[in-house]
C-alpha cells in the first residue's frame, strides 16, 4: 500500500465515494490517531488564513477590474469619436489613420487588461473553495529543519511576496509529482537542484474545509484517485492536476522533444496528460507562446466540446481545435472531401489491389514521389489554366507561361511562381487603367445611381470633373476585376488536379500493384472531379503537390501541434501536417489497437517511421499501459478482447464484471428495451454504441418511443445526458457511466478483424458494460475467459412487462 500516513478528523464520515472501507478502519486504529485532530486542526487554521488572504486579494483584484472596465469603455468612447473625424483631406486622413491605429492598439490593451483580471478574478474564486491539494515539505542539505510548500492550481502569494500556494507548474512542483520521499532533483531556469523530500501530503479540500489528508510516499496515492475515478461523468472532460500520475507527468514536462509520440491504451490519460501539457507550456513560455499558436487536431466535434473545460478550469484559454475533415475542406474551397467517417461507412471493405493501392498513396513513399515529381517539373511540364474574365481569356495560359518562363531556373519553382502572380497583378493594375477610358466604363459611369455614387465616392472632393471620372471609373473596373484578381491571388491559374494526373502518368508504378489498378485509380479521381468530390487518400499528396509548386500552405506561427487518435492519421498525412506547420513541434498521441482503418503498429517501430518521416532532431516515445477510466473488471475484459492485451493494466477499482447478454431475434427488441431501462435507472449517462451510422439509427428507431433518445452524428457538438446513440467512430476519445453494446451477435462481428472495434466499445465503459446480441453471441466474446464475464438471461416475466 503506498499510504504511509492518513490523518482523518471524523473518521466517521469517510463516505467519500471510492476510500475502501479497509483503510478507514486501519485509521480509526492507527497509532497517529492521536495526532489526528491537531494536526488537521493546524492544516485547517492554516487553509482559514490562505483563505482570508484570498478573499481580501478578491476584493482588490475585482477593485481593480471595475477600474479597467471604466477605462476600456472610456477608451472606447474615444476611438469611435476619432474614428468620425476628419476624413475629407487627405492629410488629415493620414493623421486620422495614425491616430485610429493609436487608438486601436489602446483599446486592445485595455481589453486584454480587463482580461487578464477577469481570469484572476476566476482563479481566486477556484482557489478560495480549494486553495490546495498538495503539500511537500524539503530540506536543503545545510539546513536544519524543513519548509512546507503547498500546491494548487494556481499560484498565490501573500503583500510581501511569500509563496502561500504554488502553481502546479512550477518547477519545485515537479517534485510532488515525481519524487518519493528522500533525495529528490528538480529542473529550474538557474539549472538542476537537489533537495530531501521529506514528506508529501495530499488534501481533498472542498469549500474551504478539509475532507481529507494523506501522507503518502509515492506519485499520487491511489486512494485520491480512487475516489476521483469512482465520481460520475460529467458533460465535460475535468482537470487531472491534483493526481497526475508519474507517467503522465512526464508527458506534461517535456520541453524539449520535437516530436513526441505518446502510444497509450484505452482509458490511459493521454487526452487528460496533453491537455494538462498545454497548460504547463502556456505557463512556462507565458512571453512568448499564446493559445492561439497550439493546435490540437481533434477526432470529432463531439470530443472538441467535451475537452473545452480542461484549460479554462485550470486558468487558461483554450489553443485551437480542428478536425482533419475541416483542416482539408478549408484548403480545398468547393471540393467535398471524404471524411474518415465516410470512408468507414461506406467503403469498411476494398479488394486486396484497391487497399495496397491506398497503403501506398497514405505512405512516406508516395509523398516522396511527390517531392521528386516536383523537382524534376519543366516550365513545359505546367499545367496553367486561362484566367477567364465574361467567358474570355483574360490572361492566356501561354501568356502565364511565357511570364514565368521568363525567370531564371536558378530560381526555386515557388519563386518563380511568386514572381509570376507578381507580375501578373502588375499586368492587371495597367490594364485597369486602359479599361476606365473605355465606353462601357463611361457609360456605366454616367447611368450611376445617388446611392452607389455615394457608395464609391463617400466624402471625398475632387478638382476637376476629369479627376472624379478617373476615380469612379477606377472603382467600377476594379469591381468588374475583381474575379481575375481573387483568381491570381489564390494561384487559380495553375490546374493543382490536371498537374496531379500528370503525376501519376509520370511515377512509377509502385510494386506490386497492377496496372489497370493504378489506371482505374487515375479515372475514379477524375470522375469525383465532376462531382466536385474528392477521396481523403488524395488529399494529403495533391495538397503538398499544390503547395510545392506554388509555395502556398504553410503556417510559422504555429509552435505546437497536436494529434489526438494518431492511428487513424495516415503517415502521408503527417508528413502534410508537419509540412504545414513547419515550425510547430508535435505531440502524436493514440493507441494502435484502438484503429478502425488500419492493422496494429507496434510503439518503437511507428516512432521510426515518424522520425523518418518528419525529419525531426529529437523524438521522444512514452508509453501508457495502465487504464484509468474503467473498473478492473471492464478493463480486465476489455483487454482480454485483444490478442496482445495483457500488457494493459487495470486501475484497482471495484465494479460489476461486463455483462453478456444473448438474446433470440424475437426477444430482442424488449430485452435492450429492458436493459436500457435499467442502466438509465443507476447512471446518469448510458450509450448505446453501434458499428455505424445504419444501426445507430435502426436503434434510434426501436427506442425512441420508449425512452428520450439522443441520436448522434457527425455535426453533432454537445454531448447530452441520458441515453446517447452513436456509431463508435463518434465516440472516440469520449466516456460514459455505462455502455450498451449493440447487437454483438456472431453475424455482426465475425471476423476477428473487428476485436480492435470491440475494445474501443467496451474501453468506452466507465461503470458498467453489457453487450447485447441479437442471436448467438459473438464468438470474439463467447471465447473469453467465462470469469471475465457474467452471462444474463433476462427473466422472462419482466420481458412481457416491457
Ligand atoms: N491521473 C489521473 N487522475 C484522475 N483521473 C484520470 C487520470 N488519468 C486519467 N484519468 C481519467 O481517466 C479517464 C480516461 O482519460 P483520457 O480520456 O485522458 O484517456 P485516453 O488515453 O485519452 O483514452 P482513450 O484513448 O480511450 O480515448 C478520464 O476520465 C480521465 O479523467
Amino acid at each position: 500500500m503506498v499510504l504511509v500516513k492518513g490523518i482523518f478528523n471524523q473518521p466517521n464520515q469517510l463516505t467519500y465515494k471510492g476510500f475502501a472501507p479497509k483503510i478507514v478502519q486501519a485509521f480509526k486504529k492507527s497509532k497517529w490517531r492521536d495526532n489526528m485532530d491537531s494536526e488537521q486542526k493546524q492544516e485547517q487554521t492554516r487553509v482559514d488564513r490562505v483563505v482570508e488572504q484570498i478573499k481580501t486579494e478578491q476584493v482588490h483584484i475585482e477593485d481593480l477590474y471595475a477600474k479597467a472596465q471604466q477605462e476600456t469603455k472610456n477608451v472606447e468612447k474615444n476611438y469611435s469619436q476619432n474614428a468620425k473625424v476628419n476624413m475629407i483631406e487627405a492629410d488629415d486622413r493620414i493623421e486620422t489613420a495614425a491616430e485610429i491605429q493609436q487608438q486601436k492598439g489602446l483599446v486592445a490593451r485595455t481589453i486584454e487588461n480587463e482580461a487578464i483580471l477577469n481570469r484572476q478574478i476566476t482563479a481566486l474564486k477556484e482557489l478560495e473553495k480549494s486553495p490546495y491539494f498538495g503539500r511537500i515539505d524539503i530540506k536543503g542539505q545545510d539546513e536544519s529543519s524543513s519548509e512546507p510548500l503547498y500546491i494548487g492550481i494556481s499560484s498565490f502569494a501573500d503583500q510581501n511576496g511569500n509563496f502561500l500556494v504554488y502553481d502546479w507548474r512550477a518547477p519545485i512542483s515537479n517534485i510532488y509529482y515525481n519524487g518519493t520521499l528522500g533525495k529528490v532533483s528538480y529542473d529550474t531556469p538557474a539549472g538542476h537542484m537537489t533537495t530531501e523530500l521529506v514528506k508529501k501530503r495530499q488534501f481533498v479540500i472542498n469549500d474551504a474545509k478539509i475532507v481529507h489528508m494523506f501522507d503518502i510516499n509515492e506519485t499520487v496515492g491511489d486512494e485520491l484517485l480512487q475516489a476521483a475515478l469512482g465520481e460520475q461523468n460529467d458533460e465535460y472532460m475535468r482537470n487531472i492536476v491534483s493526481t497526475i500520475q508519474k507517467e503522465q507527468n512526464d508527458i506534461i514536462r517535456d520541453t524539449t522533444s520535437d516530436l513526441l509520440v505518446v502510444q497509450g491504451v484505452a482509458g490511459s490519460g493521454k487526452t487528460s496528460a496533453i491537455l494538462q501539457r498545454i497548460a504547463y507550456l502556456l505557463y512556462h513560455s507565458r512571453a512568448s507562446l499564446n493559445a492561439d499558436e497550439i493546435v490540437l487536431f481533434s477526432p470529432n466535434r463531439l470530443y472538441s466540446r467535451y475537452i473545452s473545460d480542461v484549460l479554462p478550469s485550470l486558468g487558461e484559454r483554450n489553443m485551437r481545435q480542428l478536425t482533419l475533415a475541416e483542416f482539408f475542406s478549408r484548403r480545398f474551397e468547393g471540393l467535398s472531401v471524404e471524411s474518415l467517417f465516410d470512408r468507414y461507412e461506406n467503403n469498411p471493405k476494398l479488394a486486396l489491389q484497391e487497399q495496397a493501392l491506398q497503403d501506398w498513396q497514405e505512405s512516406a513513399e508516395c509523398i516522396h514521389a511527390i517531392q521528386e515529381y516536383v523537382e524534376q517539373l519543366s516550365v513545359a511540364d505546367l499545367k496553367f489554366n486561362d484566367i477567364n474574365h465574361k467567358g474570355e481569356a483574360f490572361f492566356a495560359k501561354e501568356e502565364i507561361a511565357a511570364i514565368f518562363a521568363s525567370f531564371p531556373t536558378s530560381i526555386s519553382l515557388p519563386n518563380r511562381f511568386v514572381k509570376t502572380k507578381n507580375e501578373l497583378i502588375r499586368r492587371l493594375q495597367k490594364r485597369t487603367l486602359q479599361e476606365i477610358k473605355k465606353d462601357w466604363v463611361q457609360e456605366r459611369i454616367n447611368q450611376i445611381g445617388d446611392e452607389q455614387y455615394h457608395n464609391i465616392v463617400g466624402r471625398r472632393h475632387f478638382k476637376s470633373y476629369d479627376e472624379e471620372n478617373r476615380f469612379i471609373g477606377s472603382a467600377i473596373v476594379k469591381q468588374s476585376f475583381q474575379i481575375i484578381d481573387d483568381a491570381i491571388y489564390n494561384n487559380y491559374f495553375i490546374d493543382a488536379y490536371q498537374q496531379y494526373q500528370d503525376f501519376w502518368q509520370w511515377t512509377k508504378t509502385p510494386e506490386g500493384i497492377h496496372e489497370e489498378t493504378w489506371n482505374n485509380k487515375i479515372n475514379n479521381f477524375v470522375q469525383n472531379l465532376e462531382f466536385h468530390k474528392l477521396n481523403l487518400t488524395d488529399a494529403a499528396p495533391l495538397l503538398m503537390l499544390r503547395d510545392l509548386i506554388v509555395g502556398s500552405g504553410v503556417n510559422r506561427k504555429f509552435q505546437y501541434v497536436f494529434v489526438d487518435e494518431m492511428q487513424d492519421y495516415s503517415i502521408a498525412q503527417m508528413m502534410y501536417l508537419k509540412h504545414a506547420f513547419p515550425k510547430a513541434k508535435f505531440t502524436l498521441l493514440g493507441d494502435s489497437e484502438q484503429s478502425l482503418f488500419k492493422d496494429v503498429t507496434a510503439p518503437q517501430e511507428l516512432l521510426d517511421h515518424l522520425e523518418d518521416a518528419l525529419q525531426v532532431h529529437k523524438a521522444n516515445l512514452i508509453t501508457l499501459n495502465r487504464s484509468y477510466r474503467s473498473t478492473a473488471p471492464i478493463t480486465k475484459f476489455a483487454a482480454a478482447l485483444l490478442p496482445d492485451g495483457d500488457q494493459i493494466q487495470a486501475f484497482s477499482r471495484d465494479g460489476a464484471k461486463p455483462l453478456v447478454i444473448e438474446s433470440q431475434p424475437e426477444n430482442f427488441s424488449s430485452n435492450l428495451i429492458q436493459l436500457c431501462q435499467t442502466e438509465l435507472d443507476q447512471n446518469g449517462s448510458v450509450a448505446i454504441l453501434t458499428k455505424n451510422q445504419t444501426e445507430s439509427i435502426a436503434v434510434e428507431k426501436l427506442l425512441h418511443k420508449k425512452f428520450h433518445t439522443h441520436l448522434l452524428n457527425d455535426g453533432d457538438l454537445s454531448l447530452p445526458k441520458g441515453l446517447v446513440i452513436l456509431p463508435i467512430y463518434l465516440a472516440k476519445g469520449l466516456e460514459f457511466d455505462s455502455v450498451i453494446v449493440y447487437n454483438t451477435s456472431d453475424v455482426n462481428y465475425h471476423n476477428t478483424k473487428w476485436r480492435g472495434t470491440l475494445y474501443t466499445m467496451a474501453s468506452r465503459a466507465m461503470h458498467q458494460l453489457s453487450m447485447i446480441s441479437n442471436g448467438p453471441m459473438s464468438r470474439l466474446i463467447l471465447d473469453l475467459n467465462s470469469d471475465l464475464f457474467e452471462e444474463k438471461e433476462l427473466p422472462k416475466k419482466s420481458l412481457k412487462q416491457n
